[in-house]
């Protein structure tokens, strides 16, 4: 089966330097950990209220970072601009609202398809590869197709945050559904959100993903195992779920 690439967000690194306004602990080192222990990519979200990345961060990861630079972002025109300013090799368009306590939901794409169209033509025109964050939902698929993006992130929230059982067999069975469809349209198909060690492994087994987007879990492991023994063991995860 193919290689599954394991892009770390690294948000919370940030979440941590901001709770008390010093300098550490860096982001931009936290990357450089993490790629040496495996990350394949880095994903950063610069929202809009800065509660953890800042401007400086990415400006720093994108002159710094060794693999490549995922720019989560909402659909506004500081974002866009700020991705044309930098050109990071991936844009992840995410749905954002100030008193979410983290992202809620998918994308709405096909409600909003013209803003979208318009969207992903400026940042492919920036030579930035786009990816729309959605939900695992057809129409939400063929409406990323319509708007020219190359990648999808699915959204894995409900599946991660569905008791065991047939609750989350279903979750789980729409995301396998949904990356069939769009490997099917043509799609490159990444997925994330609330992924962990306990429940990555059946999202990890289905052949048309090829990148998954894992953050808090890392996070949260790194403070009791360091962040590369972290990094290394989600790699390992991913790499036996693919044997
Ligand atoms: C889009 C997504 O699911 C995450 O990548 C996003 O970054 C979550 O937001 P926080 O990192 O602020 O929790
Ligand atoms: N897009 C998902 C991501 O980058 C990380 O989400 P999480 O693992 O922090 O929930």
């Amino acid at each position: 089966m193919t290689e599954l690439l394991l892009g770390v967000n690294i948000d919370h690194i940030a979440t941590l330097r901001n709770a008390r306004g010093t300098r550490y602990p860096d982001p931009v080192q936290a990357a450089f950990v993490a790629e040496q222990a495996g990350a394949d990519g880095i994903t950063v979200h610069l929202r809009e209220d800065r509660r953890h990345i800042t401007d400086r961060d990415v400006r720093m990861l994108r002159e710094t970072l060794q693999t490549r630079m995922n720019l989560e972002m909402a659909v506004t025109e500081e974002m866009l601009s700020i991705a044309c300013d930098t050109v990071p090799h991936f844009c992840c368009l995410v749905p954002e609202k100030r008193q979410e306590v983290t992202t809620e939901g998918g994308l709405d794409v096909a409600g909003q398809q013209e803003k979208l169209n318009e969207a992903v033509r400026r940042l492919n025109q920036a030579g930035i590869q786009v990816s729309l964050f959605i939900d695992p939902d057809q129409q939400q698929i063929d409406a990323a197709v319509t708007a020219g993006a190359p990648y999808i992130e699915l959204h894995t929230g409900a599946y991660a945050e569905a008791e065991e059982g047939p609750t989350r067999d279903a979750e789980l069975e729409r995301i396998r559904q949904a990356a069939e469809y769009a490997a099917s349209r043509g799609l490159k198909v990444n997925a994330g959100h609330g992924l962990t060690y306990h429940n990555v492994l059946p999202v990890a087994a289905i052949p048309q993903i090829y990148e998954l987007n894992i953050g808090h879990a890392i996070i949260g492991q790194a403070v009791f195992s360091g962040l590369a023994g972290a990094v290394s063991e989600m790699k390992a995860l991913l790499r036996e779920a693919r044997r």
